[in-house]
């Protein structure tokens, strides 16, 4: 089914081979629900999960994925000890920094108005010694300089140090709030809370009530992936080319003596996937796409490929035909939201990427200034440098292979992952109102495709306009 989609069947179609169909929308993008499975059993609202690599995934990037409403994978290129360690830390983290802007007892009003100007908010508790709530400030009230601001600045507005979130909730109703500042352990405005955010069950959890987060291993590791079991929500087998023997035999072995799901990848082809569910027990979903992502040279180097969109469909129908209902990750290639949805369209139930999230503040590699312009360090994790790093410290590191897939470079800094999934879920949403569904099951029925030349593809992306005249 997913397969006929393709113009071409037989052929290795990529996702700017190919442009959605538009269909009719019957009501508002903005309305479009993009909630998913990452695997079975485990539910999340923003189809997007971060690659494990070791320039995309450790505890940071996690954290904030998660609270995003996606989710992080943290990469194996470590000891199984700073793994676990990594994993527990991601569980031990608030779902939402909930601290609030700090302003001494003693402090004017005025220093209260100044924190609302600097962080762009109208309002913030007024809090008593006690800790208790009794009233709300707000920029025009104090800006209006009433007899009401008065009183207010007479009275102390500081900050209970541990609300609980079941308190924020309660005051933010009570006084029609709908954001509350958040600040770090130093008292340093770091961003905000919303009402939306407490309310309507933003951040992706674990059946422990914890943020949601997965962990890559070794097929060959039993002993690091029963550790990572104990914390982590699911596994991820991560390898090129998970149609080995040697790998299907081991993940076989693997799932039966582990406490989560493992999703298994990654696979590239129809006969892939029918292998790995009928050799293997249970699998909580298909990591799925061989050679597509932007630091991979597997194609060019082997002339082995499986691109996303085409392995995707491939792998769609063999779990249709199995009967089973296995989550299927797109991974690699997806550069625009429009690539996401032309995935859901192929089949996925959701979408991985390293680039777009090594890009991040909360990514590993520091911010690296080059003249005026911001970046980030990319690599591969078949590259030299991240094969390096794997084998000196990684007992089960096996060189299967004596040459390098992957390349690393720099990549430009794109801001935080609020910033970057905001993207991908108003463009997700948007291309989704295009093909006329409102979720992405509908996708799978709705989606429709058909080829596009590269020079029709320059005309689909902007074109003939000069964007860097100088004025005089
Ligand atoms: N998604 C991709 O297109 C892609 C391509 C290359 C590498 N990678 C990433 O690079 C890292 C290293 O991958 P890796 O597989 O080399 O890890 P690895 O060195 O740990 O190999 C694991 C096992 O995968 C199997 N395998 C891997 N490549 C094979 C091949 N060409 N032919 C037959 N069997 C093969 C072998 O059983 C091997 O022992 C992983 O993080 C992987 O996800 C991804």
């Amino acid at each position: 089914m997913f397969r006929d989609k393709l113009p071409l069947s037989n052929a290795s179609l990529t996702f700017r081979d190919v442009v959605l169909v538009p269909g009719r929308a019957v009501d508002e993008p903005a309305k479009v629900d993009l909630s998913t499975f990452v695997a079975r059993g485990i539910p999340i609202r923003v189809p997007l999960v971060s690659s494990p690599m070791d320039t995309v995934t450790e505890r940071d990037l996690a954290v904030a994925m998660a609270r995003e409403g996606g989710v992080g994978v943290i990469h194996r290129n470590m000891t199984a000890e700073s793994e676990v360690a990594m994993v527990r830390s991601v569980k031990e983290s608030p779902r939402y920094s909930l601290q609030y802007i700090k302003v001494a007892p003693e402090a004017p009003v005025g220093e209260a108005l100044a924190m609302m100007t600097a962080a762009n908010l109208d309002s913030i508790p007024i809090v008593a010694d006690d800790g208790s709530i009794f009233g709300i400030i707000n920029r025009s009230s104090a800006i209006s300089a009433s007899g009401r601001v008065i009183d207010v600045a007479s009275k102390p507005v500081v900050a209970p140090p541990s609300l609980g979130e079941e308190a924020i909730i309660k005051l933010m109703r009570e006084k029609g709030l709908d954001v509350i500042p958040m600040v770090d352990s130093e008292g340093h405005y770091i961003g905000s809370v919303t009402y939306y955010d407490l309310t309507r069950g933003h951040p992706s959890l674990g059946k422990d009530g914890n943020l949601l987060v997965g962990a890559a291993v070794s097929p060959f590791d039993l002993e690091r992936a029963k550790k990572l079991s104990k914390h982590a929500d699911f596994l991820v087998i991560d390898v090129a080319h998970a149609d080995n023997e040697n790998v299907i035999s081991a993940v076989a072995r693997m799932v039966k003596e582990v406490d989560v799901g493992v999703v298994f990848g990654n696979v590239g082809t129809y006969k892939g996937a029918v292998d790995a569910i009928t050799r293997i027990d249970y699998l909580a979903g298909l990591r799925v796409g061989i050679a597509s992502g932007s630091i991979c040279s597997t194609g060019v180097v082997t002339g082995a490929a499986a691109p996303t969109l085409w392995a995707t469909a491939q792998v769609a129908d063999a779990v249709l035909d199995s009967g089973a209902s296995i989550p299927i990750i797109a991974d690699g290639g997806i550069r625009e939201p429009g690539d996401a949805v032309k995935a859901f369209a192929a089949g996925a139930w959701s979408v991985m990427m390293g680039r777009a999230f090594a890009q991040a503040l909360e990514s590993p590699s520091p911010v690296i200034r080059v003249g005026s312009h911001k970046y980030k360090y990319y690599r591969g994790m078949g590259s030299e440098g991240a094969r390096e790093a794997r084998f000196s410290l990684d007992r089960y590191g096996l060189k299967a292979k004596n040459v390098a897939e992957g390349v690393e470079g720099l990549v430009p800094y794109r801001g935080t992952v609020r910033d970057i999934v905001n993207y991908f879920v108003g463009g997700m949403q948007a291309a989704m109102g295009y093909i006329g569904a409102m979720n992405i099951r509908e996708a799978w029925e709705k989606g429709a495709f058909s080829l596009v030349t590269s020079l029709g593809w320059s005309e689909v992306a902007p074109h003939d306009l000069f964007t860097d005249v100088e004025g005089d």
